[in-house]
């Protein structure tokens, strides 16, 4: 279903107001003065940028536009057909008079008259409209309301607990619909920092002043209407509220300033308060006002109409119309009276993307045409006045330096940024650095000493830095004491101020590469070394591909030791990576796997000594007793027993197991590993060995994945073995060491899609970094990392199901059943400020495991399992059955339930949960992707009015109810 969520969003009905009376002035909708209507905005900066103070904000009339236009000396502009689609090179000048006053509704087929604006409001009494905001002018503030109710619920543990990743909808408009997702709603608003309500208010009060005024000018018509702002984005408040209404400015004074248009894609939770600075930019407006969810040209249609969007003032035309409204589209998806206006920056993202809609009506060789041009065409670049660096506005060949240099900063949008030139470290005005561009360009003023807001009094090239970039230094080993002025160089070599030796390299480990990542600091690109590049002086390059700079979502995957946060990560990595190992990695794992063969062996090994020596005794008892052997386990003469070895193996076992006790295993192999595989093929073969084997689940020290490792001994411990994909899987501590790793991924487009929609591409290519934090014995040592975990998405606890029969002595010397640690730790961690308002999902982890156990041992083994009384029928079977559950499923059904309970008590929210097998592949791709349909949630829901399409009709939102 693909019905068009947006303008079924927008669609708002006035409500009766049944308030207390009210005494001021009420707003009313007053008909607009068609002379006036205005097709102008900004005049596009670029010819004059280099002499004059801009941008000029001039009321332009209908007719001034047309003669501009028929004496514009852009051939493009003069020889668009309206109706013609792809021809860019048309012959017939048809641009008169006559059809542009058409396309604007003036002349002979207007299709909106003066009344016909007025009856757009009418219907909508003085009193409702007050009562509803300024839901009339813009029926955005209304549709984010609407979005808080869109209650949504994705997948509880349900009934069987085996579907993870369903979604339901609850409730579509009723105002108590909000479920389960109403604590992350709680948190967009805090992002935001500006409840739905405050922009009602405010948008309210501005058109009141349009109301009272009734000023005829485009300028302040400009600003009133602008607050109709498509609220794309958590932050878009900002513009509409703070619109300037200077109209001219000084060019080169920083007056321009920016909120960003998608700050929300990175540091979600951080400054997104209206306390930013604010923006100025005039939007062009429609050249005719609808009906909310009516085509723009034939006023026909519902919200539920597909419509495409103009890239310049947000007019929507149905599938009948979109053509001739916008022609043969020569710099894209705009009106036809629109061509050679810039594109309203909160589409920028969208260029080049094209629609389902479009996709239907033109052939593949014009769609591609029309989104090159889209994207390519000179207007539609980004204005330069619009990047600020380091508090002053760029010229032109100022921005085509930044964009064409090496390392060029990354999602390049409207906004103010600092840039130290002499590190290239680039980041946005107030925030620690984003990225490390290339160093030594001329753009922008001198760097400030408070461009990133730091408070540390630690200083990098005069930038005082942040809190975060302080702590990598000092884990990065950099001396930091004493407030010291920093020297960095691009290669991350540093000096402090006014000596001469370098002290070191910053990024210079290896640590400290993956240091950053985590706390979001860029380090250097690899090309980024490279002095005195030459700068191209075209605007060849394309502008950068939105897709690949959207934000990295970080999850946290933590657990109690041996819960399989290890696995799941491995599996994580094979999943998602197409090289989900190097070369280098896989040698390393490599010894790892093979000294962890040892040191199965050697457990082995032990065993066998204790089996040896159970049966000598048992074989001295028995011949005291009555003198005869027992028959076929010893030779009486040698007193051998089964479990005995020939002296050369027994040379090798004294020798191994005297190394594994010191401790040193790991330095001696793989060294050993040669010289010893022969000895391990030859004991592999004995019969002590393989007797001692088939008793290996007597050793309590043995894991068991040991035997996935023992059976291949004699292969792994070659020298030419080389992991696979499964082994290192399998392996265990094959994981950094450091109890910290990571890794960036985003999930492969599923197969199913219907359609290779771009616009349903970008959540495929959302990009994520799962973060393992390993916690021996809970974090102890490790807490010291969760505080840097401020900008993480969600966290991802892991449980071992088969934990609750399973003792640990702790460190009081007590036995202590491990589900009960793994739920202390849970306790400890939801309950941990780090994690205040994050969600939490649950994986329960070794179902495998689980299910085969609780046919033999009962749940209520673990204390906290006491109240476990399932109903279990008679006629039950170990198919999976939905009327039939397994005892497994039971099992698990109740323990989600139980940590769920847990959950809501402490932080009075909902845990997510899945059911997990850590060493099944697709079952952790499932788990995954549940987290991302957590967080796409959350980061929809905002801007709910916004997406074009979306798989969440308002129909299944009804259908779908608790
Ligand atoms: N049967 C079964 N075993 C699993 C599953 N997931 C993990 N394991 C095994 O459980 C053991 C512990 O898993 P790890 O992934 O190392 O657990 P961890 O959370 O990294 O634990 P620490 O390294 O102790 O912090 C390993 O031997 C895994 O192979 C599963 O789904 N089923
Ligand atoms: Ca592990």
């Amino acid at each position: 279903m693909s019905l068009e969520v947006k303008d079924a969003v927008e669609y708002s009905f006035a409500v009766e107001y049944h308030g207390p009376p009210i005494t001021r002035e009420l707003p009313r909708a007053v008909p607009i003065n068609v002379d006036r209507i205005p097709v102008a905005s900004v005049v596009s900066p670029p010819p004059f940028s280099k002499k004059f103070s801009l941008p000029i904000v001039q009321p332009i009339s209908a007719t001034a536009i047309n003669s501009k236009k028929t004496s514009s000396s852009s051939a493009e502009l003069v020889t668009v057909s309206p109706t013609s689609v792809i021809a860019f090179e048309s012959t017939n000048n048809e641009v008169s008079e006559g059809s542009y006053s058409k396309e604007l509704g003036l002349g002979t087929e207007a299709t909106v008259s003066p009344s016909s604006v007025n009856n757009a409001f009418e219907g909508v009494e003085p009193e409702n409209f007050h009562s509803n905001g300024a839901c009339a002018l813009s029926g955005e503030f209304s549709s984010d309301l609407d979005c808080c109710n869109h209650g949504y619920e994705l997948n509880r543990v349900n009934e069987m607990g085996c579907s993870s990743i369903s979604c339901e909808f609850v409730g579509g408009v009723e105002s108590s619909g909000v479920l389960g997702f109403s604590d992350s709603f709680e948190k967009s608003r805090e992002f935001s920092g500006s409840l739905p309500d405050s922009r009602l208010s405010s948008g309210f009060k501005e058109n009141l002043e349009f109301n009272e005024s009734n000023r005829p000018d485009w300028a302040s018509n400009e600003s009133v209407l602008s607050v109709d702002y498509p609220s794309s984005r958590v932050s878009s408040c900002k513009f509409g509220d703070k619109m300037n209404e200077s109209g001219g400015d000084v060019r080169r004074a920083p007056i321009v300033t920016f909120c960003d248009i998608e700050s929300d894609d990175e540091n979600t939770n951080e400054e997104f308060s209206c306390s930013e600075p604010e923006v100025v930019r005039a939007k062009k407006e429609p050249a005719v006002k609808v009906r909310k969810g009516t085509c723009y040209r034939c006023l026909k249609g519902s919200r539920f109409t597909e419509k495409e969007v103009c890239m310049v003032c947000d007019a929507k035309y149905c599938t009948n119309c979109v053509l001739r409204a916008m022609g043969s589209m020569p710099e894209g998806r705009k009106c036809v009276t629109c061509i050679g206006f810039p594109i309203d920056e909160s589409k920028r993202a969208n260029l080049g993307k094209c629609s389902r809609m479009l996709k239907r009506l033109l052939n593949d060789l014009e769609v591609r045409q029309i989104m090159k041009a889209e994207k390519l065409c000179e207007v539609n670049q980004l204005p330069p006045e619009y990047i600020c660096v380091n508090g002053r506005p760029l010229y032109h060949d100022e921005l085509i330096t930044l964009q064409s240099c090496l390392n060029p900063p990354k999602k390049l949008k409207p906004g103010n940024y600092w840039y130290d030139k002499v590190s290239g470290l680039w980041g946005k005005e107030g925030q620690k650095p984003s990225q490390i561009i290339s160093p030594h360009l001329n753009v922008g003023g001198p760097i400030k000493a408070d461009a990133s807001n730091g408070n540390t009094q630690v200083y990098i090239n005069g930038r005082q830095i942040t809190k975060v970039e302080l702590r990598m230094l000092k884990l990065a080993g950099v001396q930091c004491a004493g407030n010291p002025h920093f020297w960095v160089n691009e290669d991350g070599s540093y000096q402090e101020e006014g000596q001469k030796n370098t002290k070191g390299y910053i990024w210079g480990k290896a640590g400290t590469k993956l240091l950053c990542a985590v706390l979001s600091l860029p380090v250097p690109s690899k090309s980024s070394n490279i002095c005195g590049e030459q700068i191209s002086s075209t605007m060849s390059r394309s502008m950068p591909d939105y897709l690949e700079h959207r934000a990295i979502q970080k999850l946290l995957l933590i657990g109690y030791s041996g819960s399989g946060t290890s696995t799941i990560f491995k599996q994580a990595k094979i999943l998602y990576k197409d090289i989900p190992f190097s070369e280098d990695e896989r040698e390393h794992i490599k010894l790892v796997i093979q000294s962890n063969v040892y040191n199965y062996i050697g457990i082995l090994l032990e065993g066998r000594e204790r089996f040896e020596e159970e049966s000598l005794n048992d074989l001295r008892k028995n011949q005291s007793c009555d003198g005869s052997t027992l028959e076929g386990h010893v030779d009486c003469n040698d007193e051998k027993t089964l479990y005995s070895i020939c002296p050369r193996l027994k040379a090798f076992s004294d020798w191994l197991l005297k190394i594994m006790a010191s401790g040193t295993l790991e330095a001696i192999f793989p060294a050993a590993s040669r010289e010893y595989a022969p000895i391990v093929e030859e004991l592999w073969g004995s019969v002590a060995f393989q007797a001692t084997y088939k008793r290996r689940s007597e050793l309590e020290n043995l894991p068991s994945v040991a035997s996935y490792f023992v059976e291949r001994a004699v292969e792994i411990l070659k020298p030419d073995y080389m992991p696979s994909d499964v082994d290192i899987l399998y392996a265990e501590r094959v994981t950094s060491s450091n109890g910290l790793s990571c890794v960036d991924f985003s999930f492969p487009e599923s197969t199913y899609d219907d359609d290779a929609n771009s616009g349903d591409l970008h959540d495929s290519l959302h990009r994520f970094q799962l973060i393992r934090l390993q916690a021996k014995g809970g974090f102890g040592d490790n807490c010291k990392w969760l505080q840097m975990f401020e900008d993480v998405r969600i966290v991802i606890f892991c449980v071992s199901l088969s934990d609750y029969d399973q003792f640990t002595i702790d460190s009081d010397g007590n036995s202590v059943n491990k589900m009960i640690l793994s739920k202390k730790f849970f306790e400890s961690m939801v309950t941990h400020p780090s994690f205040d308002q994050i969600d939490f999902l649950l994986l329960l982890n070794k179902f495998d495991s689980f299910e085969e156990k609780m046919e033999q041992v009962p749940l209520t083994q673990c204390d906290w399992f006491d109240d476990y009384h399932p109903v279990i029928s008679r006629n039950r079977s170990s198919t999976k059955n939905i009327n039939h559950p397994t005892l497994g499923q039971l099992g698990f059904h109740y323990i989600a339930v139980k940590f769920k309970r847990l959950y809501s008590a402490l932080t009075g929210r909902k845990l997510y949960t899945s059911l997990v097998k850590g060493l099944e592949p697709t079952s952790v791709d499932a788990a995954l992707k549940y987290a991302k349909e957590i967080l796409n949630w959350d980061e929809e829901k905002p801007n709910f009015s916004l997406s074009e399409y979306s798989f969440y009709s308002t129909e299944e939102a009804s259908s779908f109810s608790h």
